[in-house]
Formats: C-alpha cells, sequence, structure tokens
C-alpha cells in the first residue's frame, strides 16, 4: 500500500499528474491483484492525499532534519521522506510502524545506502508531534501572521494572502477557511429535476448513506466514503456529481429577474465543459419551456457535456465554439452564465496539489479571457436579460476586479448590477453584495464566486 501511495506521489511530482486521477487506477489495479481491501484503499488515498496537501508543512519539517538544502535531494528520495512524514505527523499510525515501513519502502524503491538516510531523517522528525514541529518551524502569529499560517495551515504565503484580501474578517475566520480547505469534500449530488425528485435520490442513494443537502433544493449529500457510480440515477444521469456551491449558481441565475418583455426561452452556456452546471440549467429550463445552448472551446470537454446532458426532458444543443468570437448573433439570449476558466483556488479541497502547482502569475493569465469572455456574454444577452458571471476561485482579482472592469468598459453593453442574495433565501453569510461568495468554512461548498448583471442597453 505504501509502494501505491509512493508510485502515486512520483507520477504527481514528475508527470504533472492529478492525484484524483492517477489513484484510481492504481487502487484498481492493486484490488485486482487480490490482497487489497477498502480499507487498504482508504488509507492508501489519505496517505496520498494528505502528504500532497501539507507538502509545505512537511518540508519545512524535513527541511530542519536534513542537513541540505531540500532542493538538492533527490525528488523519489524527498517522497519516501514526505510519506514518512505524513505517517508520524498527520496519521495515528505508531512511530516505529511509520518508520520501519519507510525505510523498507525506501530500500525496495531507493536501495540500502539510502534507506540509511531515510531511517535516519525520519529518527529526528519522529523526536516532535505536529503541534512540536510547528511551533518551531512556524514563526509567531503575531511576527508573521501570513507565514505563520501559511506554515500551520499548508498553504502558500501568496494564497493565504489572497484568501484572506478576499474573506476579510480576523484570524478565526481565515483558520476555519484554511482549515477547511485541508478537509476533504462529502460527495454532493444534484437531483436533475423533471428526471428524479431528492426524495427519490435519497430513496436510490439509501437513507442510510445519504442526507438532503443543506442549501440547495436539489441536493442529496453522500455519508463518507459513498460512491457515486454506484447509484443507478448517477450512470443513468437523472442525478450528477455536483457541489452544491455550482448547484446554488445555476439556481440562482435561474431564478433572477429579467427586464423588458423579450421572454424568456434561450439560455446559453458559454463556457460549459465538463458539464455540471449546463446539466441543471438544462432541467431548469426544460420545466419553463426554455432551450438551452452548452458551448465550450474545446473538443473533449464538450463531448463530456453531451454526455451530461444526455437525456434532458427538454431541448438543448452542444457545440464547440470560442466564447470570445461567438458564433451566435449579439443579443439571443435572455440568460447566460459564464463561467469562466480560472485558479481554482475556491476548490483546494478536491485538488491536493493544487494549491502548490498556482503560481501569482497565474491570476494575471486569466485575466483577460475572464474579461473578454464576461465582455461577448453581456453581447450575447438580449437587453433585460441577465449575465451570471461565475468563478471557482474568491481571488479578488479573478471576481469582483473582473466586473468592475468590464462594467467600466465603454466597448462593453451598458449592464446594472443585480443583488444575488435574495435568490438564495435561508442562505446566511454571503457577502456584502450585490455578488455572492460562498466559503467552504461556512457553507459547506467550494468557495464559489456570482455576479449577476442585467444588461440596461
Ligand atoms: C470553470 S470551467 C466550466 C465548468 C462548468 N460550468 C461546469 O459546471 O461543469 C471553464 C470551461 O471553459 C472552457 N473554456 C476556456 N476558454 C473558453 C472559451 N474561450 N470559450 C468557451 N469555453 C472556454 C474550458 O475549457 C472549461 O471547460
Amino acid at each position: 500500500m505504501r509502494f501505491l501511495a509512493f508510485e502515486a506521489l512520483r507520477a504527481v511530482g514528475e508527470r504533472d499528474a492529478y492525484a484524483n486521477l492517477v489513484l484510481p487506477p492504481l487502487l484498481r489495479k492493486a484490488r485486482a491483484a487480490g490482497d487489497f481491501d477498502d480499507r487498504d484503499a482508504a488509507l492508501a488515498t489519505e496517505l496520498v492525499y494528505g502528504t500532497l496537501r501539507r507538502q509545505g508543512t512537511y518540508d519545512a519539517v524535513l527541511a530542519a532534519c536534513v542537513d541540505r538544502p531540500l532542493r538538492e535531494v533527490d525528488p523519489p528520495v524527498l517522497d519516501v521522506l514526505s510519506l514518512g512524514a505524513h505517517q508520524l505527523l498527520g496519521t495515528r499510525i505508531p512511530t516505529h510502524a511509520a518508520v520501519s515501513a519507510s525505510v523498507e519502502l525506501a530500500r525496495v524503491v531507493l536501495g540500502d545506502g539510502r534507506a540509511k538516510f531515510v531511517n535516519a531523517v525520519l529518527r529526528k522528525v519522529a523526536a516532535h508531534d505536529l503541534p512540536g514541529w510547528l511551533e518551531r518551524v512556524a514563526p509567531p502569529y503575531d511576527e508573521d501572521p501570513e507565514e505563520h499560517l501559511a506554515v500551520v495551515h499548508a498553504h502558500p504565503r501568496w494564497v493565504v494572502s489572497a484568501l484572506w484580501d478576499a474573506l476579510g474578517g480576523d484570524r478565526g475566520e481565515i483558520e476555519a477557511l484554511l482549515a477547511a480547505d485541508n478537509e476533504r469534500p462529502r460527495v454532493t449530488l444534484a437531483a436533475r429535476p423533471g428526471r428524479i425528485t431528492p426524495a427519490e435520490l435519497l430513496e436510490r442513494a439509501g437513507a442510510d448513506r445519504a442526507t438532503a443537502g443543506e442549501w440547495s433544493p436539489y441536493a442529496v449529500r453522500l455519508a463518507e466514503g459513498g460512491e457515486p457510480g454506484a447509484i443507478d440515477a448517477v450512470a443513468d444521469g437523472s442525478a450528477g456529481v455536483q457541489d452544491e456551491g455550482s448547484q446554488l449558481v445555476a439556481l440562482a441565475l435561474a431564478n433572477a429577474p429579467l427586464a423588458g418583455d423579450g421572454g424568456d426561452s434561450r439560455w446559453l452556456d458559454a463556457c460549459a465543459g465538463p458539464g455540471g452546471k449546463a446539466a441543471l440549467l438544462a432541467a431548469l429550463a426544460a420545466g419553463r419551456g426554455a432551450a438551452l445552448l452548452a458551448a465550450e472551446r474545446q473538443p473533449h470537454r464538450a463531448g463530456l457535456v453531451a454526455r451530461a446532458l444526455a437525456g434532458n426532458p427538454g431541448p438543448y444543443q452542444v457545440v464547440v465554439a470560442d466564447g470570445t468570437r461567438p458564433a451566435w448573433p449579439a443579443g439571443s439570449f435572455d440568460r447566460v452564465l459564464v463561467d469562466v476558466p480560472c485558479t481554482g483556488l475556491g476548490a483546494l479541497r478536491r485538488r491536493p496539489e493544487a494549491r502548490w502547482r498556482r503560481a501569482p502569475q497565474d491570476v494575471e493569465g486569466f485575466a483577460p479571457l475572464q474579461r473578454g469572455l464576461l465582455r461577448e456574454a453581456l453581447r450575447a444577452v438580449r437587453p433585460g436579460g441577465v449575465v451570471g458571471y461565475a468563478t471557482c476561485s474568491p481571488h479578488l482579482a479573478e471576481t469582483r476586479a473582473v466586473v468592475q472592469d468590464v462594467l467600466k468598459n465603454p466597448g462593453a453593453p451598458a449592464a446594472e448590477w443585480l443583488d444575488a442574495r435574495p435568490l438564495l433565501p435561508g442562505v446566511p453569510g454571503l457577502g456584502e453584495g450585490p455578488d455572492i461568495q460562498l466559503w467552504p468554512h461556512r457553507h459547506g461548498t467550494d468557495a464559489m464566486y456570482l455576479a449577476l448583471l442585467r444588461r440596461t442597453a
């Protein structure tokens, strides 16, 4: 099992692979080879995710235990050390078992000489528990709050800084957010209206294995370890795996008040891949006699959208199209969702390695595309129609700054900012408006952002 975890870490480190894509086939292979049960799979997953998520903290600890800069340690050796550090500091595995299993792993994958090195380093790591190490390697909060939080909660410093800017609030609130980022999210399903009711979905998922969601009327949450693929309603597409935050975004756009007498029958999702929000929007549109056009620039992702929408009870179409050079005439839609590509800093719970891969330059890199997509979305909607601008990042440069810039731009159609909060009745803590920001520690959702803009001319 530790060998499997090591293999997964190597793939992530060496090939920039994603842990959530690399791990399932490795687990399947191990199961097929026999002598590997659900508990082994759960432990292997925890070892990989925990090691990746807390990489920054473990690097700081290991740096204090190795007598040369960590960048001079070979990556496979560092992976074995990190895996060992996680077992010692982040799990209940007994110290002697964590050290001896790591040394054994090192012997097999690195050879005897390096196994001795691993043994020596991990014995030093084992000298303190996690709180003891954090006292030693993190600067005091009062001296450098951001660096303290970065080391203690294993986030890059620039991410702590950006999240805190967006969240505001005191130490307690940012700590709650950073801690929530380190928890694995529960799996949530959306019961697609017109295809299955949440009550039916609950029954099919098994009442002992699922509960109703907290905010979205369509949400059903699976219990820890719930396997969505095993539920027939997911397999047949009447329900989909979808975070409640994404459901709320689709719902708020669908319920936003339109103006003028242009009708409400033509909806567009301008960045639809892989299709979660498009599937919910299409189902909601069907219930009102409206049709959804789902556009996606990448052909293979458009294929995923087509799969997500198959069986939708109302009319829809999936097209490969660039939302910044739209193939549709201006003013052709009543509602437009533009869920733009972004850094994903609001979904760090899902991708354990993502926080260490992102860089501040990525935020600037997305900026022109985000502005271009929003500008064209405003052109695509008719006067009186509504555009929903969404991101799964709370970074202010990707959220409010984009909307403000586009609204100021004399080249973009004029629009008014709608207060999105009343469209999600009963959901507290959405911010000061008019836009909304969801948070993992407040809502148990990804940190989705939504601004609703109604075109005025
Ligand atoms: C954040 S994802 C959308 C997620 C989707 N709304 C969902 O709920 O499943 C952004 C998508 O926009 C696509 N995209 C990027 N640039 C685009 C463009 N110029 N036009 C259309 N789609 C684009 C990406 O390929 C990606 O699939």
